[in-house]
């Protein structure tokens, strides 16, 4: 089994070309061969993606259908979630085991995971128990850590993004990662409005993995209330409501800031005091409300770093567990059972939209948040490289595991 977590794209045209010698194509017809399709679990903005099973081996999978057709493999492998996945051996990161592609079809084919965060959230009323919270955000923050000392950051963490099974979560959906090295100016679509941070939606094109730490905060506000703590209807709402939660920036909280407002003609609502989270999230100990607060700072430098979040007071009784001592039970010392169970299927309904990709924040409130009618759907950016001729291959990529 040759493995191509380090090689370049040189190497991997290499390893296809004898690939194909040895393997000869074959018409698959519209799925790949060694898969059926069960059912459509999720259609996100750039696949759709479908509960499959190996037919050799009986084991379930997911399988990610990209929309855009690939007429090469240089151009799959250039893909960012290619780039960045066959990078990540984590327990807390979906695992990405095969990528094929078919009749100009480009599939993905990660370990399968039972449900999405929002899935769990959307129609609970009952509220997770801190155990439970705790048990979820120190993996992810694990996931984090290790993405970020890989030199990767996420940019679209949100609940959609973070796949549960039983007590385990793992960070999904690479589809805009970063390599932390990549040079800036970042000046792509980033990240789903709810989460994103405040020195993206004031443009900064010098953002850095603390942007994950700000959607982090967010996501864990919401798991303890079960509502989004910042929902915008538009970027220019969304600051608006980020100033009402945790008060107006000043020259002291967040300097920088105010230069990046200067620079594109935004001026913060005047002298709002900001609540103090407890209020708003009333079940939330002292501990997490203190992480929440810390996450969710308008200063990036001021947001702890993964590594460093996973030794604040709120995870003091969860212990790290090297991934070759795991019975494959939850981190924690009293592992939370996720309370659901069955299967809840993803409803394609997405809760977001209104985004103006690269729209400019000019003038004062009142006039941007009447922008929030304009918006449109969500567009992102993928770098490609340029489209060759078509050829009808399946290429397969062998990742680590
Ligand atoms: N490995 C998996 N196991 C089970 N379900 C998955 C898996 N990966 C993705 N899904 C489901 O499919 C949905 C969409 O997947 P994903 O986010 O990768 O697609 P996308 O096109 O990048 O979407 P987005 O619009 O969020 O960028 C997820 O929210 C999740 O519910």
């Amino acid at each position: 089994m040759q493995v191509f977590s380090e090689i370049g794209v040189e190497s991997l045209a290499h390893f296809c070309n004898a690939f194909l010698i040895q393997n000869p194509v074959k018409d698959f017809g519209k799925t790949p061969s060694r898969y059926k399709l069960i059912k459509e679990v999720g259609d996100g903005t750039f696949g759709s993606v479908w509960r499959a099973i190996n037919k050799l081996s009986g084991e379930v999978v997911a399988i990610k259908k990209m929309k855009k057709k690939y007429y090469s493999w240089e151009e799959c492998v250039n893909l960012r979630e290619v780039k960045s996945l066959r990078r990540m051996n984590h327990p807390n990161i979906v695992k990405l085991k095969e990528v094929i592609r078919e009749n100009d079809i480009l599939y993905f084919v990660f370990e399968y995971m039972e449900f999405n965060l929002y899935q769990l959230m959307k129609h609970r009323e009952k509220l997770f128990s801190e155990v439970e919270i705790r048990n979820w955000c120190f993996q992810v923050f694990q996931g984090l850590a290790y993405m970020h000392q890989r030199g990767y950051f996420h940019r679209d963490l949100k609940p959609e993004n973070l796949l549960v099974t039983k007590d385990i979560i793992k960070i999904a959906d690479f589809g805009l990662a970063r390599e932390i090295s990549s040079h800036p100016p970042y000046t792509e679509y980033v990240s789903t409005r709810w989460y994103r941070a405040p020195e993206v939606l004031l443009q900064s094109y010098l953002y850095t993995l603390k942007v994950d730490m700000w959607a982090m905060g967010a996501i864990m506000a919401e798991l303890f209330t079960l509502h989004p703590l910042f929902p915008g209807t538009s970027e220019a709402d969304e600051i608006y409501k980020i100033c009402g939660v945790i008060g107006t920036p000043t020259k002291d909280s967040w300097p920088d800031g105010l230069n990046l407002a200067r620079t594109i003609n935004y001026q913060f609502p005047p002298q709002f005091a900001g609540v103090h989270l407890s209020v708003l999230i009333p079940s939330a100990t002292e501990d997490a409300i203190n992480l929440i607060t810390s996450l969710c700072s308008w200063d990036p430098c001021k947001r702890p770093t993964a590594a460093e979040a996973l030794q604040h007071p709120f995870f003091q009784s969860c212990f790290y567990v090297p991934p070759s001592l795991r019975p494959g039970a939850a981190v924690c010392r009293t592992p939370p059972s996720v309370g659901v169970r069955g299967t809840l299927e993803q409803q394609s309904a997405r809760r977001y939209s209104g985004v103006l990709p690269n729209a400019k924040l000019t003038g004062n409130l009142s006039a941007l948040k009447s922008n929030a009618s304009l918006g449109t759907g969500v567009q992102r950016k993928l770098e490609m490289v340029k489209q060759h001729q078509s050829t009808r291959i399946e290429m397969v990529v062998v990742l680590r595991t």
